[in-house]
């Protein structure tokens, strides 16, 4: 066996059983690859136990857990080029959706298996790293809605739920934002710095592509005048979103830039990759090919056609 790594594993994260997901882990991995395994608990994070993987010298540190398992574990894995693994175990699992890595544990692992990895960009926010987005205003409040009991619950649909509640007291600032070369005063309900970025963060979507390897950052602003207005612009985002074309209306706009200084009137909660980070002012740098991460081969194939599973079912080939 030539290839070891660190293995960092949440076994709070998500709803599945995690023993035996590790269990899963291992008996895909460990063939192949020998794992040096660590636990966080309550009190040791993922964050720490990165830390200490890159002083041993790690050859790879793989993290397992939600996002916020992977976010912590990343922190110290930025600009040291040992390859980052990514196995999803949480509720949205927007590192693997934005990346394009599967969100399986077997496709996960095997991914890792192949072994074949890529630089992407990652971001400072005042000190903290982020590879996703932040999320300004509107994003801020589902997050803080959805919470650990009503996402064990719901799952996913705990941060829909959380949205939709939020649409219903929809807020208003003021906003600067400064680039390299201008500054930018506008009202706004919701701002996205988004380096990279799933989809489903709609709030994210005004360019027609986020792309994590341009050196760049996507920032969309959405300032829509009044409730119907902004279910509108939200659901124009999910379109555009979803046939890649930039948005078209008046009350979203975007830019791109390798910095953002962002000061808001009055101040607002600011969510880093999914998590409550503070509030505004920020000022977001881009760090272009900051991390290495295991990718897969080649982009999934989209399944035309899934019935395995469906109840009493049965296939008949025709001739
Ligand atoms: N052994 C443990 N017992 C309880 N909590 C833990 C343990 N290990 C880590 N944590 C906590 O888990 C949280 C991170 O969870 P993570 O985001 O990875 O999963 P999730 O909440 O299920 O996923 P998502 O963010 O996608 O909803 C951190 O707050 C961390 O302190």
């Amino acid at each position: 066996m030539s290839r070891s790594a660190c293995l960092i594993f949440n076994p709070a994260a998500g709803q599945g059983d995690p023993e035996l997901e590790l269990d899963q882990i291992r008996s895909i991995l460990e063939p192949e690859i020998e794992l040096d395994i660590y636990l966080t608990t309550e009190e040791i994070d993922a964050d720490e136990l990165a830390r200490a993987a890159v002083e041993r010298g790690v050859e790879a540190i793989i993290a397992s857990g939600g996002d916020g398992t992977l976010s912590a574990a990343l922190e110290a894995v930025i600009n040291t080029d040992i390859p980052f693994g990514i196995i999803s175990r949480g509720t949205a699992n927007a590192f693997a959706a934005a990346l394009s890595i599967p969100d399986t544990i077997a496709a996960a692992c095997q991914t890792i298996l192949q072994g074949k990895t890529r630089l992407i960009d990652v971001a400072y926010c005042n000190e903290r790293p982020m590879v996703l987005l932040a999320g300004i205003g509107f994003e801020a409040g589902t997050v803080e809605k959805a919470d650990r009991e009503a996402k064990n619950r719901f799952g996913m649909m705990a941060y829909i739920m959380a949205g939709i509640q939020e649409l219903g007291s929809l807020q208003k600032f003021a906003v600067e934002i400064e680039t390299e070369d201008k500054i930018i005063q506008t009202i706004a309900s919701a701002v996205t710095v988004a380096n990279a970025a799933p989809p489903t963060c709609v709030l994210a979507q005004g360019p027609a592509g986020i792309i994590f390897d341009d050196g760049l950052l996507d920032l969309t602003i959405v300032a829509p005048e009044t409730k119907a207005s902004a279910i509108a612009a939200t659901f124009h985002l999910f379109q555009t979103a979803s046939t890649g074309t930039p948005v078209e209306r008046d009350d979203i706009g975007y830019l791109r830039s390798k910095q953002f200084k962002i000061t808001t009137d009055p101040l607002q909660k600011v969510v880093i990759d999914g998590e409550i980070f503070g509030t505004t002012p920020i000022e977001i740098n881009c760090i272009p090919a900051g991390l290495r991460v295991f990718v897969p081969n080649v982009p999934e194939d989209i399944p035309t056609e899934k019935l395995e599973g469906l109840p009493n079912l049965t296939v008949e080939i025709k001739n």
